[in-house]
């Protein structure tokens, strides 16, 4: 063994500090005390007492679960050049990208991210693309053999002078990454790649505008009279590289999967797993990568660096799968829309690696075949309970290719023949039939269930004993497009809550993982974290309304300021903010940004999360079914309008947004009852409520004051009157409801 072999590809740090831990016990001792306090005090005051006890409990309950996962942070750092120094043959990967509209998600973002991944520095004969295209649109289709043949000049040139991004929208608009060596050389070819591209850009765009991207025939008549509800399975392998080159263009394999009204198709994750047989059919490589439509590669060296966890784990046990964080491009100044979740994937993200590992984020994550297959850690010899009768469907070629992927060691898999060869196969094990009475969705490949498929997936994985492995690069691995303006974020994060608590009622749930699977119970609660966002919602709403319920009903929820009680919600307010606040600064980001994610946090919780809670519920009652909604994705935000206005909330008919405007009006009347309760002595009563209950009302007013402006706002800057109505009733309602009990 010579001494570079020696060198361990990657090394784990340890990041606990002292500070954080005694601030976030602090924090729970304040959160106790305010417990203990509402305790003694209970029988002498009424409901108000009892919701805001409740309430609290749940957010000390909460806060038990956050330190619990920020615990022990470590962080991982690779060493793709000892991998390289290694001359070992690297092992093939599969790599698979997903779209499922090409209206929500241009053709051009998809088209992107292929070439991003084509171009990535591994030997182009150990890789092979795959795009699902779940609205079997040929204009996708189109898109896809055009960029192959842009691919073909862009690839070289990247690989010639070391191009920092290539994903070339990225590239060509980004001054700094003009890096090349000042060669006039180089300039030529930049000017010629650049002017490739622009043709490229046009040609979609031109395709883009008519109804069909150009004639239905010859290699284009599979398209032709098909419905995206209704139709069978397409496959076209574009490009092979039969001969093996090491730096040519990966073969790229363009998958619709058969569709049938009759026919469940789980969404996302049916279309994971028809790429999993689908490849499993063509190529088997034993690692899998996938990615959204919209996540490119933004570091090349991204396979390499997780080639350096998968294959330099001692025991694969310790690496099921190494998830890349998912970070966004062209995030607007502030993060307006709290959705660039950088705080949050800094220390969640190390705090999680420090135990069981993180959970599948549904993107930027390399998987083991073998693992998705169902396999367990103790399955070392393939011999799993799985590889058995008809788990994995009828096709006798698709099973010969299982028992290969689950019995040879992770470096090696036996390529099938040529790609297109296996076209039969690859749409027998594509239909829509073909996962009937088999495991799939189950217990093999993506599970389904829920709308959030990737961490139902990923839980199943931990419950089997498999550890993962979270892996952050300097530039980041992946970079995605973050929704952006009022719907779009509201929608997503509504899916989001629906798929969590989905995941918290499905047969799979996390305590039965501890109860009788392999999943640690430290990790179950990390679990609970994310699977309980839905309920937060109640949560959170009755305590936004509990200082306005008191200015109606004239009692307190806080302590009096002559009390020295007050001291104790002062104190978790001022230093559980400023620990926030921390956060945000040793993340390089603004005060400013750090208010925009608190406010937005709210109102998160208390729409979208209260609506993805509601909708979970009427599933599990079976009164309705939940759907994937697709978000919609801008390439950048380099369009005529400002940052300002980018940043600005919009609004739409949705019933989203009916809860945040009623808890707004609400505390607005409060605000100005009390008001008037104050400059009229309250007709001779004392009144109860103090500083305290106004104070909260009003950091509630600033937690939406966006919805405030959308109440003055116009066009989808403002607030829908049908909104409005409804949300006036409402609120009209619960004020008469406070008012009425006054007094009792
Ligand atoms: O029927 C469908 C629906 C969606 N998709 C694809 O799924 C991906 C994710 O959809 P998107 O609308 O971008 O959802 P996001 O909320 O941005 O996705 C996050 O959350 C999802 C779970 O809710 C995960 O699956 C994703 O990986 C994760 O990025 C996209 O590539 C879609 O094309 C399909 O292939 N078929
Ligand atoms: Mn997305």
């Amino acid at each position: 063994m010579s001494k570079t072999e020696a060198l361990p590809l990657y090394e784990r740090k340890h990041l606990t500090k002292i500070i954080p831990r005694l601030i976030e016990l602090t924090i729970l001792f304040l959160c106790f005390s305010l417990l203990g306090y509402r305790l003694l005090h209970l029988k002498n005051h009424g409901f108000i007492w009892l919701v805001a006890l409740l309430c609290e409990s749940w957010f000390t309950f909460i806060w038990i679960v956050v330190v619990n996962i920020k615990w022990n942070p470590i962080a991982i750092k690779t060493y793709p050049e000892r991998l390289l120094q290694r001359n070992l043959e690297l092992p093939p990967l599969d790599m698979f990208v997903t779209t499922a509209d090409p209206v929500l998600e241009p053709p051009i973002i998809t088209v992107n991210t292929v070439i991003s991944l084509l171009s990535v520095d591994y030997p182009a004969n150990k890789l092979a693309c795959y795009l699902s295209d779940d609205a079997a649109s040929p204009l996708t289709y189109f898109c896809l053999v055009e960029a192959s043949e842009f691919a073909k000049l862009w690839i070289p040139f990247c690989k010639k002078y070391n191009v920092p991004v290539r994903a070339p929208f990225r590239y060509f608009s980004d001054q700094s990454l003009f890096t090349g060596n000042g060669s006039s050389e180089f300039q030529e070819d930049w000017n010629i790649m650049k002017e490739e591209y622009t043709r490229l850009c046009q040609k979609i765009e031109e395709a883009a505008q008519k109804s069909v991207p150009c004639e239905l025939t010859g290699d284009f008549a599979a398209f032709v009279d098909i419905d995206r509800r209704s139709h069978p399975t397409i496959i076209k392998v574009i490009s092979e590289n039969k001969e093996g080159l090491p730096d040519g263009l990966p073969p790229i394999v363009y998958i619709s999967r058969e569709k049938r009204p009759n026919h469940a198709h789980h969404f996302k994750a049916g279309a994971m797993n028809v790429l999993a047989r689908v490849s499993g059919v063509m190529t088997n490589a034993p690692f899998m990568l996938n990615v959204d439509c919209d996540m490119f590669a933004n570091n090349p060296q991204v396979v390499l660096h997780a080639m350096c966890l998968l294959l330099g784990v001692k025991d694969e046990t310790d690496c099921g799968f190494v998830q890349f964080p998912q970070q966004f491009y062209d995030g607007l100044k502030d993060d307006p829309f709290g959705n660039q979740m950088v705080v949050m994937i800094k220390y969640l993200g190390r705090g999680l690696a420090g135990h069981q590992g993180p959970l599948y984020g549904g993107t930027g994550c390399f998987h083991r075949r073998k693992v998705i297959y169902g396999s367990s850690p103790e399955d070392k010899s393939g011999h799993g309970k799985m590889n058995t009768g008809e788990a994995f469907g009828k096709s006798t070629k698709f099973n010969k290719f299982v028992a290969q992927a689950l019995s040879s060691s992770s470096r090696t898999a036996e390529c099938p023949e040529s790609i297109s060869k296996s076209i039969d196969e690859a749409c027998q094990v594509a239909s829509c039939g073909y996962e009937y009475g088999t495991a799939w969705g189950k217990e093999i490949g993506w599970i389904y269930g829920s709308t959030t498929e990737d961490v139902l997936t990923g839980l199943n994985i931990h419950w089997r004993g498999w550890r993962t492995m979270w892996l952050r690069t300097n530039p980041n691995g992946f970079l995605g497009s973050a929704p952006s303006c009022g719907p779009n974020t509201l929608i997503q994060q509504k899916r989001w809550s629906t798929g969590l608590l989905e995941v918290l009622f499905a047969p799979k749930s996390p305590f039965f993982g501890t109860l009788f699977g392999k999943l640690e119970f430290r990790q179950c609660l990390n679990y609970l974290f994310f699977l309980l966002w839905g309920p937060r919602s109640i949560f959170e709403i009755c305590y936004a309304a509990l200082p306005a319920c008191c200015i109606f009903t004239n009692t307190n929820f806080l302590p009096k300021v002559n009390e020295p009680a007050i001291l104790i919600p002062i104190s978790i307010f001022v230093v559980f903010n400023t620990y926030c606040v921390s956060e945000y600064i040793q993340t390089n980001q603004s005060i400013k940004s750090w208010w925009n994610n608190h406010r937005m946090a709210r109102i998160i919780a208390m729409t979208a999360w209260l609506c993805g809670f509601l909708s979970a519920i009427f599933k599990i009652l079976r009164l309705s079914v939940t759907v994937f909604e697709v978000t919609k994705k801008e390439q950048s935000s380099s369009t005529d309008e400002s940052e300002e206005k980018l940043g600005r909330f919009t609004f739409d008919n949705s019933p989203v947004f009916v809860p945040g405007t009623t808890i707004l009006m609400v505390n607005l009347t409060a605000l100005g009852i009390g008001f008037l309760d104050f400059m009229q002595g309250n007709g001779g009563k004392i009144i109860e409520w103090g500083i305290g209950e106004l104070v909260c009302s009003i950091w509630v007013v600033l937690c939406f004051w966006s919805f405030l402006k959308g109440l003055l706002g116009k066009g989808k800057y403002g607030i829908p009157s049908s909104t409005v109505c409804k949300s006036a009733a409402l609120a009209f309602v619960f004020v008469q409801i406070c008012r009425s009990s006054w007094g009792i």
